[in-house]
């Protein structure tokens, strides 16, 4: 069983800053899950947009307020606590945050690392020696 808790992730090689985001790493593909499970802050008034094409990704918020809206012209959903989004279509998407928002994201493949967006917003597919 693997037990730990976020304190031990913060400040540490799993502690990934982007440009408007900082993503705790909980689980990563070596532990062997089968996904990874990040606890992820959105700098609030900031917006991302993002196009996971190697990974699916489920979006579950605990905190803050915000949006989000499919691209190039889709739908616009607000985003509060309580509020899962799963990219199951590996959709292209740009993320609002008017407040600090906190949510826990799941991918899968798992990110293997220190992953961050390249500029289509996606994450490297993870290589065998990666995992
Ligand atoms: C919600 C989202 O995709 N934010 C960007 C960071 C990413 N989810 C991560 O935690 O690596």
């Amino acid at each position: 069983m693997i037990v730990k808790n976020l304190n031990e992730i913060i400040g540490t090689e799993r502690d990934v800053h982007g440009e408007t985001w900082n993503s705790r790493r909980l689980l990563l593909a070596g532990e062997n899950m089968g996904f990874s499970m990040h606890d992820t802050l959105i700098h609030a008034g900031t917006e991302t947009t993002m196009c996971y094409e190697n990974h699916l990704e489920a979006v579950y918020t605990i905190e803050g307020e915000g949006e989000i809206q499919v691209l190039p012209d889709g739908p616009t959903y607000p985003i509060g606590p309580g509020t899962l989004y799963a990219l199951n279509e590996n959709d292209r998407h740009c993320l609002r945050a008017k407040t600090q928002l906190r949510m826990v994201c799941v991918f899968n493949p798992p990110v293997t690392g220190r992953e961050v967006h390249n500029a289509n917003g996606a994450y490297p597919a993870a290589t065998v020696a990666e995992t």
